[in-house]
């Protein structure tokens, strides 16, 4: 059987063109692909690429001053931080809740625009394997290009499930029988009609979006639009701990916010969406509200 895409990049020893992440001995990460030949250089000193090439992982080098550096593969959450970027790209704890919640599985039919930097399309390609299907749409073609040598650089080549596309998800999307279609765009609402033509039924669409405004219209246009269920929306937050002696806390910066994510499941074809019942709105201290939305948003 022949290994997935990628795999032979992750493991054995170090070989040319694999990436390295070095870590400092103040935790500080550098990444730089393995070069015959060619010497690392660092303000304390430098050292020969050869010294690992043929090493194993965790192995560790020092500089011509005597500054000791730990030498690994980059993980797939490292290298999306650290890779060019052309727009801001999902963070791997964003990637690692799309890829539960909207149940990504090997073997999946999954779309996915806009592409941004390619961060989400590496953890969207790894998951779904070689015998899937990613079909991402972007817009905007140096993002594209960026997205392409980003994902390229981590699987050692091109990726035999993937196909991108450079234009508007809206105006472009060909694709039938998707099991999935991700979002990750300003005006997500603008492709529900394409999207509802393209997924299966019971085929999961999540959307990612940045601020409360996009979150409502987003979710406002899922119910408007009938042919999926009742969209669940969350947000996800990771705080870090420091852990040395009697300092157990958590640390003092974290990312503080990223965005929102919903998910919603795309209903046969002619099916009313048993929608929630939801209460007339009430104001803060619970008088009736007659502001904007006073139906709820129901728009009766
Ligand atoms: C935040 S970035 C996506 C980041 C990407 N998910 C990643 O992880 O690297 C949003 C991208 O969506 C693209 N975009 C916006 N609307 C689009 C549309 N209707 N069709 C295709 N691409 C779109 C933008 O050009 C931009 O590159």
């Amino acid at each position: 059987m022949s290994e997935p895409t990628g795999a032979a990049r992750r493991r054995g020893p170090f070989k040319v063109g694999d990436q390295v992440q070095l870590t400092d001995p103040k935790g500080r990460h550098y990444t730089f692909t393995l070069e015959a030949g060619k010497n690392f250089h660092t303000h304390k000193g430098s050292f020969p690429h050869d010294e690992l090439i043929g090493a194993p992982e965790g192995s560790v080098v020092r500089t011509t001053g005597n500054v000791a550096y730990l030498a690994l593969r980059p993980l797939l959450p490292d290298y999306v931080l650290s890779m060019p970027r052309g727009a801001a790209v999902v963070y791997p704890k964003d990637a690692g809740q799309i890829l539960a919640f909207a149940d990504i599985f090997p073997g999946a039919r999954v779309v996915e625009a806009g592409v941004g930097s390619g961060s989400l399309s590496s953890f969207l390609l790894r998951a779904i394997g070689d015998q899937g299907m990613l079909h991402s749409y972007e817009r905007r073609e140096d993002f594209a290009e960026i997205a392409q040598q980003n994902v390229e650089r981590y699987f050692g080549g091109p990726h035999p499930a993937w196909q991108l596309t450079v234009g508007d998800l809206q105006d472009n999307l060909s694709d039938t029988d998707v099991d999935r279609v991700i979002l990750d765009m300003l005006a997500p609402w603008e492709c529900l009609e394409a999207v509802s033509k393209a997924l299966v039924p019971g085929g999961i669409l999540c959307c990612y979006v940045a601020t409360t405004t996009q979150l409502a219209r987003t979710v406002e246009s899922i119910r408007e639009i009938g042919s999926f269920n009742e969209p669940t929306s969350w947000e996800s937050m990771i705080r870090n701990w420091h852990v040395e002696g009697l300092a157990v806390r958590p640390d003092h910066r974290m990312i503080g916010h990223t965005g929102f994510l919903l998910t919603a499941r795309r209903l046969a074809d002619g099916v009313e969406p048993p929608m929630r019942r939801r209460r007339p709105a009430k104001g803060a201290y619970g008088e009736d509200y007659t502001g904007p939305n006073a139906d709820g948003g129901s728009g009766r």
